[in-house]
């Protein structure tokens, strides 16, 4: 039996709810460029149901969902503490998802309140961290305009409201990314939600995954606040033939779909809140990138100067990545929960040949 790489274009399974194939991201047969100006809510039913809400079914699952955020007093009594530790904030995400899922009321959630959930902790061990009160949720407001506002204590501008909406619905899947599958994994063995989701913020924090775009600011940051002129930082980095974070794509050789427009919405805000420098950096790297490795943008590059913008810490951002992600990630469970097949390859044997144990009868 022979392996594939990384299991490098292994068609792993069946799913109806995103595509990749021919280089477009697709949810449930529509294009991301057509859904990227829709709101968040309508795109997780989208995902959840591979059809899009009719017009009352969209306000009663959007107020069902937004309804829905809040914590019990128990468990934000326990983040209060655990939120505080020193530990990076996806290990706290990681623990966090997993004690959603020891509180009593557990039996009963069902995505709507498992996805509500996860965003308001995420919003509270942002705002813990931070040592500011927490935000209640407001039922005016939608799931991803809630989500900025818990997160910054600001409600959002139309114009914000948006771009929010749009950075979310980018983020909300992609098939069988490492997160989605080890979610998929642990789902086939019917397990329960937050044991997959727990697995998977655990797969999406590495810096290959998710965890790309706080390495991506911290790189813009260090050449800004070193001054380095950004063709010397990348040549530099390139020659010593490290990986430079925001850029390639198991998948993508021709550029990220979600980057094109990511790309706009981080030049707008870089404007509005005088991040200029950013993106002139990260224009400088991205042609270099072009030219001398044929390497394009991937979702984590301008998302790091999104969420910048935004007025968010590095430490922070795969944490809201992983809120996005998670409405993927609750719509691959309920399908790999419906497929009823466990996950189980093989594996390629390359150890020692058959040798037998020496006892001490043959010594
Ligand atoms: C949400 C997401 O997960 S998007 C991805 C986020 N991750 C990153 O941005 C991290 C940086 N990027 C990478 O490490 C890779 O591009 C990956 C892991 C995303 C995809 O990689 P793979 O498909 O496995 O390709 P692989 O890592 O084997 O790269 C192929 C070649 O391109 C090079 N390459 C790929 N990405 C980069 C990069 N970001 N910087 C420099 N070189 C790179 C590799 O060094 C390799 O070169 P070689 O053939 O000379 O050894
Ligand atoms: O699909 C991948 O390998 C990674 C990715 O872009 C995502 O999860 O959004």
């Amino acid at each position: 039996m022979s392996c594939a790489k990384g299991l490098a274009g292994v068609v792993a399974g069946q799913t109806k709810i995103s595509s990749t194939d021919n280089q477009r991201l697709v949810y449930a047969g529509y294009p991301i460029e057509e859904l990227a100006q829709k709101k968040f809510e309508e795109v997780v039913f989208l995902l959840w149901n591979t059809r899009l809400p009719e017009p009352a079914e969209l306000i009663t699952f959007s107020h069902d969902l937004v309804n829905k955020m809040v914590l019990p007093a128990e468990t934000i009594r326990l983040l209060s503490y655990i939120a505080r530790e020193p530990q990076h904030p996806m290990s706290i995400l990681r623990t966090t998802t997993s004690l959603l899922g020891t509180t009593n009321d557990v039996e009963h959630d069902e995505p709507p309140k498992i996805l509500a959930k996860i965003l308001t902790a995420i919003a509270a061990i942002v705002r813990i961290r931070d040592d500011k009160p927490l935000i209640d949720f407001d039922p005016a407001l939608g799931m991803a305009d809630n989500f900025l506002y818990m997160l910054t204590g600001k409600k959002p501008t139309a114009e914000l409201s948006v771009m929010f909406n749009t950075v979310m619905i980018l983020h909300a899947d992609h098939e069988f990314n490492a997160s989605t599958f080890t979610a998929r994994v642990v789902a086939s063995t019917f397990s329960d939600y937050y044991s997959c989701l727990t697995a998977a913020v655990c797969a999406l924090k590495g810096p290959l995954h998710g965890g790309a775009n706080e390495r991506v600011f911290e790189m813009l940051s260090d050449i800004v606040e070193n001054k380095t002129a950004p063709l010397v930082f990348i040549s530099e980095q390139i020659q010593a033939k490290r990986k430079i974070m925001g850029f390639g794509h198991r998948v993508y050789k021709h550029g990220d779909p979600r980057a094109f427009i990511l790309k706009d919405i981080a030049e707008a805000l870089a404007e509005k809140t005088n991040n200029q420098v950013y993106f002139k950096v990260q224009q400088q790297l991205a042609a270099y990138m072009l030219k001398h490795k044929q390497l394009h943008p991937n979702v984590d590059y301008y998302t790091a100067l999104i969420y910048h913008c935004l007025g968010l810490k590095k430490e922070t951002f795969t944490m809201i990545f992983a809120a996005c992600r998670t409405a993927g990630w609750l719509a691959h469970v309920m399908e790999q929960r419906e497929q009823k097949c466990l996950i189980r390859p093989n594996s390629e044997y390359v150890g020692p040949k058959i040798q037998h144990c020496v006892t001490q009868q043959s010594r």
